[in-house]
């Protein structure tokens, strides 16, 4: 069997593979440190808090994902409103009442562990070339890339409008079938319930990027247990590229976010979905529902798995600013503030560059001229 250790412990830095996998590093016997190029907290002190700190753990807003549909008009507005709330205030909240039963959710988790446990041949195949590639294994972020890797190995699986889904393990594909039609079901909802929050109808985004083709990527973020969960870091400060994710975690945490200019632990009610709003939102709501800024801190006894699944247009719409957000009250005209580029293009965008903060947003934000004097 060929060794895929990304690095040797005795001489750290050391070529790269893209198909290496942090997993087997962190199971080599012995290994009580990392090696250097995983030590994110001494390489990003401009990263003005690091994994290091301990951040406070907060309550985040919860919706109530049955009321979306009650036929109780004040109910269901009630709830649009906190939807809109939860989106502008924190980008981030979590579902409950969402129908979906809780056996899936665990079956994805177990095989997904499964697909990561794979021998590292087998995963060879998904080596992750282009980011369009519907199947793409890896570890890190874009480790072709990057000097300083992430405690992390990843599985990015296109799963609508195609599905797609690796061969093994065999009951993977029935299984991701079912959570991607569910996942997306309610995705649509959610999205239908804040384009009613922006005061648009509650299909208008729905029409607009097209989402009966809309783009949905199923991910699974494996992070092994690490010897110095301080100095690493499983995924830096990034939002995502998405309209709306929704996330689950194997009750292991580690989710941080950045609420108010604090990174802040985060922690899901059993059973319930983690929601975040992407970069897609923040563009269609012209700055209204900003992209929220997250991580995933490590930890030494456990590992974590997350899984994520990103609502996005379909890959051929161009999105900019809604134009109805484009008029006040009065009807005076709003500046756009972001340049309109198809969810194709963003995502190539993203890929050249490091995962850094919001840096592919910044590229089609559009600086206000300064008022000549
Ligand atoms: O593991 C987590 O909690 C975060 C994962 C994440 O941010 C992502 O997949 O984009
Ligand atoms: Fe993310």
């Amino acid at each position: 069997m060929t060794s895929m250790v990304p690095v040797s412990i005795a001489s750290p830095v050391q070529p790269y593979s893209n198909l290496s996998s942090v997993k087997q590093l962190a199971e080599s016997p012995g290994l009580n440190s990392i090696p250097s190029c995983y030590e994110y907290s001494n390489n990003h002190t401009d990263d003005q808090s690091t994994a290091s700190d301990d951040p406070d753990e907060v309550s985040i807003p919860v919706i109530d994902f049955s009321l979306l549909s009650s036929t109780n008009l004040d109910q269901r507005l009630k709830v649009v409103q906190e939807l809109g709330r939860a989106c502008q205030e924190w980008g981030f909240f979590m579902v409950v009442n969402h129908g979906i039963p809780e056996t899936l959710m665990k079956a994805i988790f177990d095989v997904s562990d499964e697909f990561f446990n794979l021998p590292e041949e087998e995963k060879i195949g998904y080596e992750t070339k282009h980011v369009l590639d519907p199947i793409r294994c890896g570890t890190s972020f874009n480790a072709s890339k990057e000097q300083i890797f992430f405690w992390r190995d990843f599985l990015k699986v296109f799963v609508h409008p195609e599905f797609h889904c690796p061969h093994n393990p065999k009951v993977f594909s029935d299984l991701l079938m079912d959570y991607v039609k569910r996942t997306r079901q309610m995705g649509r909802k959610l999205i239908g319930g804040i384009s009613q929050s922006l005061g648009l109808e509650e299909d208008y985004i729905e029409k607009l990027l097209d989402l009966e083709s809309g783009l949905l990527i199923f991910a699974a973020n494996y992070y092994p247990p690490c010897p110095q969960p301080k100095l690493a870091m499983g995924m830096p400060p990034h939002s995502d590229h998405s309209l709306l994710t929704l996330l689950l975690q194997n009750g292991v945490g580690g989710l941080q976010i950045q609420h108010k200019g604090k990174w802040v632990n985060v922690n899901a009610l059993p059973n319930s979905f983690l929601v975040n709003t992407g970069d897609h939102l923040e563009i269609l709501s012209n700055g209204k529902y900003k992209s929220v800024l997250h991580r995933a801190a490590v930890n030494s006894e456990m590992k974590r798995i997350s899984i994520a699944v990103t609502n996005g247009p379909s890959l051929d719409t161009n999105v900019g600013p809604a134009s109805p957000l484009l008029t006040d009250d009065h009807g005076n005209e709003i500046p756009a503030l972001y340049t309109p580029m198809t969810y194709r293009e963003y995502l190539e965008l993203q890929q050249v560059n490091k995962l850094d903060g919001k840096s592919c947003l910044d590229r089609v934000k559009i600086v206000p001229p300064t008022p000549s004097t």
